[in-house]
């Protein structure tokens, strides 16, 4: 047993007493603001953006407040644990890093993807590297620690350069492949279309595929030469509209833990289950790829059902520890941190990732503590009561 996350109260109350304070905000709408006024206009409305007029993403948010936690008394819950067995290795902590295509570029120096594996590496939650990023998905593998990661395939038309990317990450040391079927194509996104910078945010994450080896076979001059011609070649194979056909052949890429991300019914998760796959990754893409639908959370339980003992990872509506106890509480393996820690990069690189997940952390472990929910384990949907 061990509860190392409510440290970071104490050690914020001591550093405040000696007049130290962590120069990042404690809650979300704070960090959300001070984002706002760090980053550039064009990137935050591209990562605070959603589709349509957002409903969907904001019902993500207050969906968490549909479900209150009921306090249980002599519980003794002095010690806590928090640990989660994923594929074999264990983590401190049921969180873990979503996969943010323009990650690179919310950090000061335009290396938001190492920023993001350094703070992995510190803090022990793992990262879902985007195969849209600035920095080559090896070296941001380089930058992991003792915390093993996951790559995300956006899977491109072209199944010779899918394979080699699942290759490269197999080489590259990543801990399971997650593969993102709600985002083949860019859905309504009214900020973007406002702004217009979609185009040149998504040309700067290319990397991936511009120095893949197969990927440069299918060029006729290289990206050095001819950046235009590359990009086109690119943008001609990004979005694989994937079918269950696909499933086997997806399947057949790797031995790797293989995970899909954006599964929100149960009979998709019993299919997908079905074919083979490890774990099910329950998103609505924070709302970014369709308005109108249910939030995330709603759709959590029938999903763990399904996933009948399957691993399900979970995101979409994140904003502070309470609402990871609760996603728990509805059975998710492990919790994704999406926004947030995007918000924290922009603040303070590095340092700015590890408050925030922190911050979620020794929430989350207080609220445990101090509602009598010792484990994991502890955490039912028993725990929960409908607000009215
Ligand atoms: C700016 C931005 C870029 C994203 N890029 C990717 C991506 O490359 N691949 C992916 O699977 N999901 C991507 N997502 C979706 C996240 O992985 C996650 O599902 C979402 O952020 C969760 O919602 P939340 O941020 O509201 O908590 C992106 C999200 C944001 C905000
Ligand atoms: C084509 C979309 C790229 C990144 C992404 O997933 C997002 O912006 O949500």
């Amino acid at each position: 047993m061990s509860q190392p996350f409510g440290n970071y109260q104490n050690e914020i109350y001591f550093d405040g007493l000696s007049g130290v304070l962590p120069p990042y905000p404690m809650v979300f709408a704070e960090l959300e603001e001070r984002a706002r006024a760090a980053l550039p206009p064009g990137i935050w409305s591209y990562v605070a953006g959603g589709a349509g007029d957002e409903h969907t993403q904001r019902a993500n948010v207050t969906a968490f407040l549909q479900h209150g936690l009921i306090p249980r008394m002599f519980v003794g819950a002095a010690q806590r644990d928090l640990t989660v067995s994923l594929f074999g290795h264990t983590y401190p902590s049921p969180l873990f890093l979503c996969p943010i295509g323009v990650i690179g570029l919310c950090a000061q120096d335009g290396h938001g993807d190492l920023a993001t594996a350094r703070a992995a590496a510190r803090t022990g939650v793992p990262m879902v590297a985007s195969t849209l990023s600035v920095d080559p998905l090896e070296s941001v593998a380089g930058e992991f620690g003792g915390t093993p990661g996951f790559f995300q395939l956006y899977t491109p038309t072209d199944r010779e350069v899918a394979e080699s990317l699942v290759r490269r990450a197999e080489k590259a040391g990543f801990a399971g492949i997650v593969v993102t079927l709600d985002t083949w194509v860019t859905g309504w996104r009214p900020r973007d279309l406002r702004t217009s910078n979609f185009p040149q945010l998504r040309g700067h994450c290319l990397v991936n595929y511009l120095d893949d080896p197969v990927f440069r076979t299918r060029l006729a001059r290289p990206p050095a030469e001819d950046p235009g011609g590359a990009i086109l070649q690119w943008a001609g194979m990004f979005g694989n509209p994937l079918t269950w056909a696909d499933l086997p052949w997806l399947r057949s890429l790797t031995s790797l833990p293989l995970l899909v991300k954006g599964l929100c019914h149960p009979d998709d998760v019993r299919r997908a289950a079905d074919g083979g796959v490890d774990g099910i990754y329950c998103s609505n893409h924070g709302g970014r790829q369709a308005n109108g639908g249910l939030p995330a959370l709603d759709c959590l339980p029938g999903v763990v059902e399904a996933a009948n003992g399957l691993p399900v990872l979970f995101d979409s509506g994140v904003r502070s520890g309470v609402d990871v106890v609760k996603a728990l509480a509805l059975g998710a393996t492990a919790v994704g941190v999406g926004r947030p820690y995007a918000y924290g990069l922009a603040l303070g690189g590095v340092d700015g990732i590890v408050h925030v997940l922190r911050s979620l952390l020794a929430e989350a472990d207080l609220t445990m503590a101090v509602d009598g929910y010792p484990t994991i384990a502890d955490l039912t949907p028993e725990a929960l009561r409908p607000v009215s």
